[in-house]
């Protein structure tokens, strides 16, 4: 066979042989810090299913469990032009995704940066009107000669937002580091609307959805054995479908149209598993990176795993080893001195550099954090960068199993969306390894084990569509969307 394209440099043997005693035992005390051994990750999924049946229940618990008012499956036959937005962590997407009825769909989609400042703004406007032109842009570029009726559109609003029908999102409160005033406690949808309305845009909010039940949606439409959305981007998250009849807290409260039987999409918001500090094995950057957050307390399990702070755990541990004296010394730390200086994708081409010098991380910490490095320096950072992964895809997939113990699935394909899944080096495969911990599987390659985790890239365009789909549908036919209101 002949392969083509460029040529794979040498494997990097990753030898430690020229690294000083000093920081070799620097090296191992990270080793032990961020190590999650299998028993303890059964530990942590043990507890998992604990909260995520709390949150399921009329008193609540840590994990919000919010139904996502969708009470179908999709059948893959649904049809037709819809539009998608995704307001992510880090990036508004605007999506045209015209479902072929046939389980495919095609999309065109356009992506907006967030302006930083925007994250938190004093102004709640300021949002929906970056939004709502976004939408006008994308809408007469698509539609140049205008459009014979409004286009339904779903609204992926990837923050905790409770429902009592599926086009209502009230945001339970800010994640990813977003804070705005004003609009905690609010239905969102309206906020959107009338920016939409001051424009006259041909548009119709028909549905309000989480990134990750729009994920696991679009998947189940491909798929028909998808069991689970889930999320490892800015935030992480997951999402998979209950039966009515196990959600004490809609008991009496919905419609003869939504029976016991019915399944339920469930955004879990699982960040905020172990608020209460019971179960995760947290280090001291940790709990420095808690409480230096805007909320110290909230989304424990997020501030651990996801890519919103991959950067900063590793920047706080080089910092340590700094102030010990024993790396970086003469050099100028401004840079370093800075939160949030580096986003996860700093690890992820730290953990990606080949060179067995590892020349492409020197021109990292050089050109961007103006700091001159050794070698063995280079070296502590780069398995630093690999120990703050691999926690991360361990203790990351702890919800996945929890999920699908108890619902009792013995196997399945969970979609995986986020930019850590899909590009931070190893992450799969890390995963899956400790899926089979939890589970005590066989050795094997990850695609013979019973749960395989799959790429649902551009899983919430699609999703917010077939979504729209399902619950314009329902609209037009008098059927219940949420509570019975009395
Ligand atoms: N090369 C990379 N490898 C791994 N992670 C990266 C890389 N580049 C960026 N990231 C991280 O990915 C995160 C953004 O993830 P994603 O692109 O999935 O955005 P998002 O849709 O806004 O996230 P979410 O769905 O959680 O709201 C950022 O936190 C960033 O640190």
């Amino acid at each position: 066979m002949v392969h083509l394209g460029p040529k794979k440099p040498p494997a990097r043997k990753g030898s430690m042989a020229d690294v000083p005693s000093k920081l070799l035992n620097e090296v191992k005390e990270f080793e032990e810090m961020f190590s999650v051994s299998a028993e303890k990750l059964q530990e942590v999924t043990k507890h998992f299913i604990t909260e995520l049946n709390q949150g399921l229940s009329p008193e609540g618990g840590n994990i919000p469990m919010i139904p996502g008012w969708v009470v179908e499956c999709p059948t893959g036959k649904e049809k037709g032009d819809f539009l998608a937005i995704d307001l992510g962590g880090t990036n508004l997407r605007v999506v045209l995704v015209k479902l072929g009825g046939d389980r495919t769909f095609d999309t065109t989609q356009s992506k907006y940066k967030i302006p930083d400042a925007m994250r938190t703004t004093k102004n709640p406007d300021e949002l929906f009107v970056f939004i709502a032109e976004s939408l006008k842009s994308f809408v007469e570029e698509q539609f140049p000669h205008g459009v014979s009726e409004p286009i339904p559109l779903g609204f992926t609003f990837s923050f905790p937002a409770s429902q009592d029908r599926i086009n209502q999102g009230i945001l339970q409160t800010w994640t990813k580091g977003f804070d705005i005033p004003n609009i905690e406690g609010h239905d969102v949808v309206p906020m959107l609307v009338k920016e939409i309305t001051k424009r006259n845009l041909p548009i119709q909010v028909v549905a309000l959805i989480n990134d990750t039940t729009g994920t696991l949606v679009a998947s189940s439409y491909t798929d028909g054995d998808t069991k689970m959305g889930v999320i490892f981007g800015t935030g992480v998250n997951g999402a998979y479908y209950e039966e009515v009849a196990n959600i004490p807290k809609l008991k009496g409260k919905l419609a003869d149209d939504i029976p016991a039987t019915a399944p339920m999409a469930i955004n879990c918001e699982y960040g905020s598993f172990d608020n209460e500090h019971k179960i995760l094995p947290r280090t001291k950057y940790d709990i420095a990176i808690d409480e230096a957050s805007p909320r110290p307390g909230q989304q424990t399990f997020e501030k651990m795993s996801s890519g919103y702070y991959l950067g900063e755990i590793l920047r706080l541990a080089i910092l340590d080893v700094y102030e010990k004296g024993c790396i970086l010394c003469d050099q100028d730390m401004t840079k370093l001195n800075t939160p949030y200086i580096m986003d996860t994708s700093f690890p992820s081409r730290i953990e990606n550099d080949p060179f067995e010098n590892l020349e492409d991380t020197d021109e990292i910490l050089q050109n961007e954090l103006g700091i001159n490095t050794t070698v063995p320096e280079r070296k502590l950072i780069r398995r630093l960068c690999e120990l703050i992964g691999l926690r991360a895809a361990r203790l990351s997939v702890t919800g996945i199993a929890a999920v699908f113990e108890k619902r009792g699935y013995k196997s399945g394909s969970v979609a995986c969306d986020g930019s850590v899944f899909n590009r931070y080096p190893g992450f799969q495969e890390h995963a899956a390894q400790a899926l089979r911990d939890i589970f005590g599987w066989e050795h094997g390659p990850a695609s013979s084990y019973p749960i395989v985790l799959t790429a649902a890239e551009d899983g919430s365009g699609a999703g917010a569509a077939v979504i729209a789909a399902l619950s314009k549908k329902r609209l037009e036919a008098g059927k219940s969307v949420g509570i019975i209101t009395p």
